[in-house]
């Protein structure tokens, strides 16, 4: 577990990474980004309330860690908490009644659901992937979504590396054996990783991270990318998926599930491996054809296979739910021999886990108390410094989502024209923009005015007012 500490020093190093990177897309003439926020540290900031809303409730499925827990009810937000994801009915129920809402990978955020989540202002994935939300739909909603691209990253390249391991010394196979009292000692078509080559399919956050692992260990690595990637070590970039595939020893899968990763693998690609090569994935389970794979398996062609994801996977943890009913072909996968099935644990550690929980937590935090898309997987990312509680007192800060279309600054601006805007930065990402404005000089009578002004500006998506 981490400590109080340890926690606190996270939450520091992502707030000051999410500055950084604020820093990145904000035009300043004269002074640093960076320096005003640093000297606005400094100062008491004003904590800024939503106007118009109710308390903040946040809605947190599949055990999203306590770290997460913890930075929400320290603000105040109501937390309801479950340990598994829910079904699309009390999915729906619970989502309409919600400001925010926690997932992982297995909460199926559609379009559906989220026709819904009438007050819900942002979702938080409390995981590297973003597939299981509708993004765009989310986005045309006013619904901004976070996640976390590379906390977890670590622990799923250690995952692999250990089963490479463990695919070559057929350590499944022999454990499962000897727990049933059967002693089994065997060396033939058992091998060392030294001098072995890992494909590796997507040179990403945890491709490269792995590619380092797997040559510190002595095997050579090749990778494919959709994108030419700098390579680290003595690692190579092939130009094909086959020139992989018929090179490698050992092949795994770290690509995101597009319509283009759909059955990056299947009966070609196995056949165009080496005899006797390996797969391994801990990306989707929709990247494989595993009735392909199981076939290629039983036809001797590959020797072993990793697999922690799958299709489809259960909600919840328990007896009796890997099944047919599940996917159609899992009795004919469990009954193979030297293939690893684990249930989707690549990113499941006690690190990974409370590092996620800070990082997604206070990006859902501050993007509900601050406005601050910074990090967003769909909306543009948008961010303005935190306000001086002295000299700030009277400011509101306007936070107006829109359909990307000529003509709404002006709109907007003839409204916010009749105050003092003290700033205001602005950004479009495809069809929809993202302003925020501080609006100083202005008196808490007359924020319902303002609201009801903007409110009612044609393709508004979402206004929020923070005062
Ligand atoms: N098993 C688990 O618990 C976990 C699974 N994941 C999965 O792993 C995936 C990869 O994670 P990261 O490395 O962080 O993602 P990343 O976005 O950093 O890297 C993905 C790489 O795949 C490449 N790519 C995309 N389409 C491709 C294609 N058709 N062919 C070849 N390369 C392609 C991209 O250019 C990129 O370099 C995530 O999308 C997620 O689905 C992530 C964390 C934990
Ligand atoms: O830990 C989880 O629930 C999901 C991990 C994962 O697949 C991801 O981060 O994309």
């Amino acid at each position: 577990m981490a400590t109080p500490q340890q926690i606190q020093d996270l939450q520091n190093t992502f707030e000051k990474a999410q500055l950084a990177s604020a820093h990145a897309v904000s035009s300043s003439p004269n002074q640093s980004f960076l320096q005003r926020q640093f000297e606005s540290r400094q100062k008491e900031t004003k904590q800024l309330k939503p106007f118009a809303t109710e308390d903040i409730k946040v809605l947190l499925l599949e055990n999203v860690n306590q770290t997460a827990i913890d930075i929400f009810t320290e603000q105040g937000y109501q937390v309801e908490f479950h340990k598994t994801s829910l079904g699309e009915e009390a999915l729906i129920e619970k989502i309409s009644k919600v400001h925010a809402i926690g997932i992982r990978s297995k909460t199926k955020l559609t379009e559906k659901v989220l026709a819904h989540a009438k007050n819900l202002v942002v979702i938080g994935c409390f995981c590297i992937g973003t597939n299981q939300v509708n993004l765009e739909y989310a986005a045309s909603k006013g619904i901004a979504v976070f996640n976390s691209p590379f906390s977890n990253s670590r622990s799923v390249a250690e995952l692999i590396i250990c089963e490479v391991i463990a695919l070559a010394r057929q350590l499944g196979d022999r454990s499962i054996e000897l727990h049933t009292g059967t002693w089994n000692k065997v060396s033939a078509k058992c091998w060392e990783v030294r001098g072995k080559t890992l494909g590796i399919v997507g040179y990403g956050h945890i491709g490269s991270q792995l590619s380092v692992l797997a040559e510190s260990l002595g095997l050579n690595v090749l990778y494919y990318d959709v994108n030419m990637i700098m390579s680290l070590g003595n690692s190579k970039q092939v130009a094909t998926l086959n020139e992989l595939l018929s090179k490698s020893d050992f092949v795994t899968l770290h690509v995101p599930e597009t319509a283009e990763t759909k059955n990056i693998l299947s009966t070609p690609q196995f056949a165009a491996m080496k005899d006797g090569a390996y797969v391994l994935n801990a990306s989707r389970g929709t990247v494989i054809d595993i009735p392909a794979l199981i076939a290629a398996l039983k036809s001797g062609k590959l020797a072993g296979a990793a697999l922690d994801v799958y299709p489809h996977e259960p909600a919840k943890n328990g007896a009796e739910l890997f099944t047919n009913e599940l996917n159609p072909w899992i009795s004919e996968l469990v009954s193979l021999r030297n293939v690893i099935l684990t249930p989707h644990i690549g990113g499941s550690t006690e690190e990974a886990q409370s590092a996620i929980g800070v990082e997604v937590g206070t990006s859902l935090t501050k993007y509900i108390n601050e406005g601050a898309s910074t990090g967003s997987v769909n909306f543009p990312e948008v961010s303005l410094r935190a306000l001086d509680l002295e000299k700030e007192r009277n400011t509101v800060r306007v936070l107006y989502l829109h359909q990307n279309v000529p003509g709404v600054l002006k709109t907007v601006n003839n409204i916010l024209g009749n105050y003092n805007i003290d700033k205001q930065f602005s950004d479009s990402q495809g069809d929809i923009a993202y302003l925020i404005a501080d609006i100083s000089g202005i008196n808490n009578d007359e924020i319902q005015s303002l609201h009801d002004q903007l409110s009612d500006t044609p393709y508004k998506i979402s206004i929020r007012l923070l005062y």
